[in-house]
């Protein structure tokens, strides 16, 4: 009977509505809507997107009520929840709580509609389908902007509702095929000004019709939790179920779907009941899903076999979208007849064509008969591609259920598995994950690390990953994918580098189910990323329960507060988390561009430890300021702080921000070894605090970096004073730009002469002293007492008059191992005097003449030293 169709207010077609309501309720095809709705579990789903949701009830009543109003689109994906929004809508409108505006509510479902034959007008429609409408339904009609018409299931409509293929009809007593009546009232010829909506998957037809798009988008987390306290009375009951859901499969997109809320509290109700475990992973819960229907269908082992094999015959079709024929054929030509009985559990039997409830069951029962029944598949690996393709979870489910213990119940029920079915499975995984693993392509990791997540078989994942821990990034990556990555991380007890560079928004909840993962890895690249506080916060504390010793956060926006948070987590390091790693490894890359915070080791030659600790960088554009040295400083003078060297390049630290930072290099705890804080908006008024620092009796920091800050003449010079104390640390000091005199040029010789200083680098380029204030540094080279291999004096205004002291500097140094020259004013007259002082000192590494006055004439004669740049 088709009287699915509400015309008044009145209690009994309002019961008579509700109680008519078509199929029943089961596991996988949810619970009735009239259900749902007297029960009080209705929860408005979302609509909109993720990032900027809103309620689905509110949004139709906002285009409804809106002044020119058009059709509203009620668009979504199966199950999203569309019947029983529309639905939900009538009830409230009969009980007077909503749409009040409205006289009449006419509820139409296509897939009924597809079923009428013959011409009917508008009033025979009606009265042809409830039995409620008075004997003359005209009157009702009378006032169509009072009208509010819902059509359900547009994707299920045989005819086009396009409006050229109809002659549109605008007479509500006129007779016409019911396709040319839908037509007419969908475009607004009948029954003009009448307000619709129209729900349906998305579909072509939806190309026909104008009106105001409704994304669904099902239940959101906040949806979940009101549908799980509605589900399970207990609140406890509710926030464990919820819990564990959110945690094993809440990361997948079907968990929005309020038919799988539906389907998955009812299979947790029962084994909570029972007082079962719940399930980890996808496959496990579709195993209990089975295994739950199979019991309630009370079958016989063999007819259980008969009936699954049966099913899987038509899945198989259908993911070859080759579903044809009536619902009868179908079931005659896949041995499904004798199940009729049984069959509801599984297919939408209502339907005109066989379908099954839901993708998902499809995709599993096609997995299980694929192992059970070598006949039905041929060719695995053109099957697998295919589902690559179709973006099914067959593969998922084929891994999963590859695994003895998880198919066992299973196998309980349905009889073995074929082994040699299994045997091949198992061997075209291991192979392509090996395979896959040491490509480059990121999602190709990801897609076999979900794979591998669903076999849960530890020992094969150390079997595919031991060989193929390739620096690929692994950032931008689902919460889905943070899950997968983090299983494989944490089988294969970590990974050297945990490579997530660019992941421009790391939620609280990636870093939260990363955490273990990250306080496995050693190396952690966050370089160009973007953090929450939340994010950060796991980030901190996996840093103090980790082995971690590199982690990079240049360009990350970081800020102020955030290092504070960070910072919170490396006073906590223990050094139990440090591990001993041989000398090779403690090597920083020389070319250290970028700024950062790094903490190197702490290693002592007598006992011939070295233990790593960590390598923080936080790097270029991080944004901090002087409002979070207090916390670093507190994280420098913890006991056994692991902080050893640190980068703060192009931040805005400023004198006060470093002024803390120098307070802390006098604490005995502080072991920091280097500081790098390029460009920092620093004067010279802080060289007190550097030099009475470095003036210290604990103070290590034998690498300082002052590059580009206004250091200036006075600052340099307190600076000297501190390097020539014997006791000075000081072996690499970098003050390029830095707006340094003569004198200060003078002072730093006499300081390399004086036989007491460690200085090994210097950098003191772009400052424009000339050849006359240059000098003192060569003299300086030729004297014995002086330690220096690095000596970059790029763009300092030298010309050829500076060569005679540089070759004697070349010449008479022990030290001396490269020099860098580049942007200076040296002419070819001074090539042949540098190619043969070069020649003559195998000491040299390199001697940088880049961006000089040469021309080409003397390139050849260069040529003849390799190290010589140019
Ligand atoms: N808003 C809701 N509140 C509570 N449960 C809901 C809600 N929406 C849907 N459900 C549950 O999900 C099941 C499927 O919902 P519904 O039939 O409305 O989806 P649909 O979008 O119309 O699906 P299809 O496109 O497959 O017809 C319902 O039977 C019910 O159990």
């Amino acid at each position: 009977p088709y009287n699915s169709l509400v015309c008044c207010s009145d209690p009994l077609s309002l019961a008579t509505f509700q109680g008519n309501c078509f199929g029943k309720t089961t596991l996988l095809g949810g619970e009735l809507p009239a259900s749902v709705i007297s029960s009080n579990k209705y929860i408005s789903g979302a609509q909109g997107t993720e990032e900027d949701w809103s309620s689905v009830d509110e949004a139709i009543r906002t285009a409804l009520s809106a002044e020119n109003r058009a059709a509203v689109l009620l668009v979504g994906p199966e199950g999203s929840g569309k019947t029983t929004t529309l639905k939900n809508m009538v009830v409230d409108w009969a009980k007077g709580k909503r749409l009040q505006s409205f006289s009449h509510v006419f509820y139409f479902q296509f897939r009924e509609l597809n079923s009428l034959q013959g011409a009917f007008s508008l009033e025979s429609l009606i009265q042809h389908s409830h039995s409620h409408t008075p004997a003359s339904v005209q009157p009702l009609l009378q006032k169509p902007e009072n009208v509010l018409l819902l059509f359900d299931g547009l994707s299920e409509y045989r005819h086009s509702p396009d409006p050229s293929v109809h002659s549109l009809c605008s007479d509500p007593s006129q007779e016409a095929s019911v396709s040319c009546l839908v037509a007419s009232l969908l475009h607004g010829s009948l029954l003009k000004g009448a307000a619709s909506v129209v729900a349906t998957r998305p579909t072509e037809s939806l190309k026909c019709l104008s009106g105001t798009h409704v994304e669904m988008l099902g239940f959101l987390k906040p949806q979940r939790e009101s549908y799980f306290n509605r589900f399970f009375t207990d609140p406890a009951t509710a926030k464990r179920a919820l819990g564990h859901m959110e945690r094993t499969v809440g990361f997948y997109d079907i968990s929005t779907s309020p038919r799988f809320c539906w389907t998955l509290c009812s299979v947790y109700k029962s084994l909570i009941d029972s007082g079962a475990n719940l399930p980890e992973t996808l496959t496990q819960l579709f195993v209990e899903i089975l295994v739950h229907l199979l019991h309630t269908l009370s079958l016989s082992k063999a007819s259980n076999r008969e009936l699954v094999l049966a099913l899987g015959r038509l899945a198989s079709h259908c993911s070859l979208g080759q579903c044809s024929g009536s619902a009868t054929e179908q079931m005659d030509s896949f041995g499904l007849q004798q199940f009729v009985a049984s069959v509801d559990a599984f297919l939408e039997s209502d339907r005109p064509v066989l379908s099954f409830h839901t993708q998902l069951i499809q995709d599993f029962i096609l997995a299980i008969c694929w192992f059970m029944d070598k006949s039905t598949y041929d060719g695995l690996e053109k099957r697998l591609e295919q589902d690559r393709r179709g973006s099914t979870f067959l593969q998922f489910f084929l891994s999963g259920l590859s695994e003895p213990l998880q198919r066992r119940p299973l196998e309980i029920l349905l009889g073995e598995f074929n082994r040699d079915q299994i045997e091949d499975f198992r061997n075209w995984l291991k192979s392509n994950s090996e395979a896959t693993l040491q490509g480059f392509s990121k999602d190709e990791h990801y897609r076999y690390f979900h794979l591998l997540h669903q076999a849960q078989n530890d020992s094969l994942v150390k079997e595919v990953i031991t060989s193929t821990r390739r620096a690929i990034s692994y950032g931008e990556l689902s919460l889905q994918d943070a899950v997968a990555l983090n299983y494989v991380i944490t089988c294969v007890g970590g990974m050297e580098t945990l490579n997530l560079y660019r992941t421009r928004s790391l939620s609280e909840e990636v870093a939260r189910v990363l955490a273990p993962a990250m306080s496995l890895s050693q190396v952690i690249e966050l370089a160009d990323s973007s953090l929450g506080a939340a994010a950060v916060q796991h980030l901190a504390s996996a840093l103090s329960r980790g082995v971690i010793r590199k982690l990079d956060l240049s360009n990350s926006s970081l800020g102020d507060e955030k290092l504070k948070i960070l910072c919170s987590g490396l006073k906590d390091c223990k050094l139990h988390n440090l591990k001993i790693w041989p000398l090779s490894v403690m090597k920083v890359s020389a070319n250290c561009a970028k700024l950062c915070i790094v903490l190197t080791p702490n290693w002592r030659r007598s006992s011939m430890h070295f233990l790593f600790s960590v390598i923080l960088y936080v790097v270029q554009n991080c944004a901090l300021t002087a409002a979070s040295m207090n916390a670093l400083s507190a994280a420098l003078c913890s006991n056994q702080s692991p902080l050893r060297k640190i980068n703060l390049m192009q931040n805005h630290i400023g004198d006060d921000g470093m002024e803390t930072l120098f307070k802390s290099l006098k604490q005995q705890h502080c072991k920091l070894q280097s500081l790098n804080v390029f460009d920092n908006e620093i004067s010279g008024a802080c060289c007190a605090h550097v030099k009475e620092a470095l003036m210290t009796e604990h103070c290590c920091l034998s690498e300082l970096d002052l590059s580009v800050n206004d250091v200036g003449q006075e600052g340099a010079l307190q600076l000297c004073q501190a390097l020539s104390q014997p006791s000075c640390p000081m072996e690499k000091l970098g003050l390029t730009r830095c707006g340094l005199t003569m004198p200060v040029f003078k002072e730093l010789g006499s300081v390399l002469k004086s036989g007491t200083s460690q200085l090994k680098s210097l950098t003191v380029g772009l400052n424009d002293v000339g050849d006359a204030g240059v000098k003192p540094l060569w003299d300086a080279l030729a004297h014995p007492g002086c330690l220096l291999e690095e000596l970059d004096v790029e763009m300092t205004g030298l010309t050829d008059a500076c060569v005679e002291d540089l070759c004697v500097a070349i010449r008479t140094s022990k030290t001396l191992k490269s020099v860098e020259l580049r942007n200076n004013s040296l002419t070819d007259a001074s090539v042949p005097a540098l190619v043969e002082v070069m020649q003559d000192s195998p000491n040299m590494l390199e001697l940088n003449l880049k961006y000089n006055d040469f021309s080409e004439d003397v390139f050849e004669m260069m040529d003849q030293c390799s190290n010589i740049r140019y």
